[in-house]
């Protein structure tokens, strides 16, 4: 049977996949650090022993971006360390490695999107660790499909959008950045996609190649239609975090009339002040897989998650 392991499967994406995945008729083990721990040598060599995995599919990760600035050698070890050893156990049993990357491994001092073949130059350490995690892939693997994308949201687990819902319940006034903008990515996106890749390589049908994909929710709100008029270059042109903000208060307010009202301060990176620095402009061009594989509006999804958590 086709047997895939999952790390991570607690984590908001790792949950999303295990939703996605259930029904393939897979030989699937899901796990997380309580019982694979990837910075484990000795755990990691023994679950690839037993379990033979033809993929792995890394969901764990290291992701609280201003923690990982004073507790490096933490994120060092999960982004970047329990990937080296992901990927040599990958080799010896001649696994697809399917790891997600982030947005985090650019300076965003560029204006236009990023492509899979710019040069990373991370700001921040978390950046930094994400960054070394995909070079030890890419020096051990030629079977790996990286996945860079952003700001995932979702109904599980703590993101922007649930960060945003707590908010919500205190008096005080909200401020929120305005001048980074990126590109709002919904897990369950990210879950499809695997399975997606998953099928493929299973089949053998040669879709995708191994290598690094971009991959973020669409920003079109006509692309849960049919219409397909769109052009890509409507596509991914990104948001502030305010404005993601001002999404989530815009549809919370049809639950709890009077939010979008709420007071919303746009304001700038140095007037927040947080520990990480973050780029500026963290759009990544999503052309590559927009041409084997095409996401959800992020609006649309962004609606049933608020949906599901007021209901
Ligand atoms: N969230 C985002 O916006 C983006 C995320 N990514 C990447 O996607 C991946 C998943 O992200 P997301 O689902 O949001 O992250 P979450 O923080 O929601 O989940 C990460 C999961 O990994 C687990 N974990 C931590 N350390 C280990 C370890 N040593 N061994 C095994 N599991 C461990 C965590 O457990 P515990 O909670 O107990 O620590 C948690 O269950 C990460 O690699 C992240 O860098 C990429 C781009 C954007
Ligand atoms: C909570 C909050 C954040 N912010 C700012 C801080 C920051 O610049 C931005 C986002 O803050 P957060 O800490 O929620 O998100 P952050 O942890 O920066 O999100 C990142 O996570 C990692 C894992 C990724 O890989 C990225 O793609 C991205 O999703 O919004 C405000 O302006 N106001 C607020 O009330």
């Amino acid at each position: 049977m086709y047997r895939l392991l999952v790390t991570g499967q607690k984590g908001q994406i790792g949950q999303a996949i295990r939703d996605r995945i259930q029904d393939q008729g897979w030989d699937v083990l899901f796990t997380d650090i309580d019982t694979l721990d990837i910075t484990n040598a000795k755990q990691v060599q023994s679950v690839f022993k037993r379990f033979k995995p033809d993929v792995v599919v890394n969901a764990s990760g290291y992701t609280d971006v201003d923690k990982a600035e004073y507790d490096t050698a933490a994120a060092e070890s999960i982004n970047a360390y329990g990937v080296y050893l992901l990927a040599i156990q990958c080799h010896n049993f001649g696994a697809l490695f399917i790891h997600f990357s982030t947005e985090y491994i650019f300076s965003g001092h560029g204006r236009r999107a990023y492509l899979e073949d710019d040069t990373p130059t991370p700001l921040n350490v978390y950046g930094r660790t994400k960054l070394q995690g995909e070079q030890y892939i890419k020096t051990y693997l030629s079977r790996y499909i990286i996945i860079r994308t952003s700001w995932v949201f979702s109904e599980y687990g703590q993101n922007f959008v649930t960060t945003m819902l707590s908010l919500s319940r205190e008096t005080a006034p909200i401020r929120v950045v305005n001048d980074q903008i990126g590109c709002p990515t919904y897990a369950g996106d990210l879950a499809n996609l695997v399975v997606d890749i998953a099928k493929d390589y299973h089949a053998e049908t040669g879709r995708y190649r191994f290598g690094d994909y971009n991959f973020c929710s669409d920003s079109d709100s006509d692309s849960d239609s049919d219409s397909d008029s769109d052009s890509d270059s409507d596509r991914n042109s990104g948001v502030s975090w305010f404005d993601f903000a001002y999404a989530v208060f815009e549809e919370l307010d049809k639950y709890k009339p009077g939010e979008q009202g709420r007071c919303l301060i746009g304001v700038t990176s140095e007037e927040y002040a947080s520990i990480a620095t973050r780029p500026k402009n963290g759009i990544l061009d999503c052309h590559k897989i927009s041409l084997i594989f095409r996401p959800s509006d992020w609006r649309c999804k962004l609606r049933h998650v608020i949906a599901i958590t007021m209901t």
